[in-house]
């Protein structure tokens, strides 16, 4: 776990907050569908949807009973036709979000192996990315994990 919660529009008010009590943490199942090439799976987010148009990685909230495994797997099936393996799932990090809307867990997972063609299904769109990403608005729980994933590259590369 990230030692830091993000907060992201830190000027606008926070929803739940009211009453005064502590906030509800919403757990988030999200998919980093890696090619062996490198390039990774970013989609925007549907039209209706808080942060509608910014660019994320597929996934979404846990309902009730759910692993993070199930929920990315259902997730990914309702939101893009994909099929996944739990064999083919690993969990990488988790970042806390602190969002007008809500408070939120991502529980980031990699995914290397999946069936089936991407279908659009909820009028998102979807792009295969490098970093740096060419698609804009990024969310900002999602930053992160470019962060990460160029850190690992530069681990990878050999020393100069
Ligand atoms: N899928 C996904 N969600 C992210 C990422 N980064 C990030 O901050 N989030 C946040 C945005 C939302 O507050 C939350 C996901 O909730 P959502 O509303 O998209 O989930 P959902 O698909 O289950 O939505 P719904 O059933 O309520 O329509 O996680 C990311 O990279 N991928």
């Amino acid at each position: 776990m990230s030692d830091t919660t993000i907060r992201a529009d830190a000027h606008l008010p926070r929803q739940g907050t009211a009453a005064g009590g502590a906030r509800p943490v919403v757990e988030v199942a999200v998919g980093i569908l890696l090619q062996p090439d490198g390039r990774f799976l970013l989609t925007s987010r549907p039209p209706g949807k808080v942060y509608a148009g910014y660019w994320e990685f597929p996934g979404g909230k846990l309902e009730p009973g759910e692993s993070v495994a199930q929920a990315l797997a259902r997730e990914l099936h309702e939101e893009l036709g994909l099929r996944i393996e739990p064999a083919s799932v690993s969990r990488w990090r988790e970042q806390l979000v602190d969002y007008p809307h809500a408070l939120v867990r991502l529980h980031f997972c990699r995914v290397t192996a999946w069936q089936g063609a991407l279908q659009m299904r909820e009028g998102q769109q979807a792009a295969w990315e490098r970093l740096p990403v060419r698609v804009q608005p990024v969310l900002a729980g999602t930053l992160p994990v470019l962060q990460w994933l160029g850190e690992e590259a530069a681990c990878d590369k050999p020393p100069t």
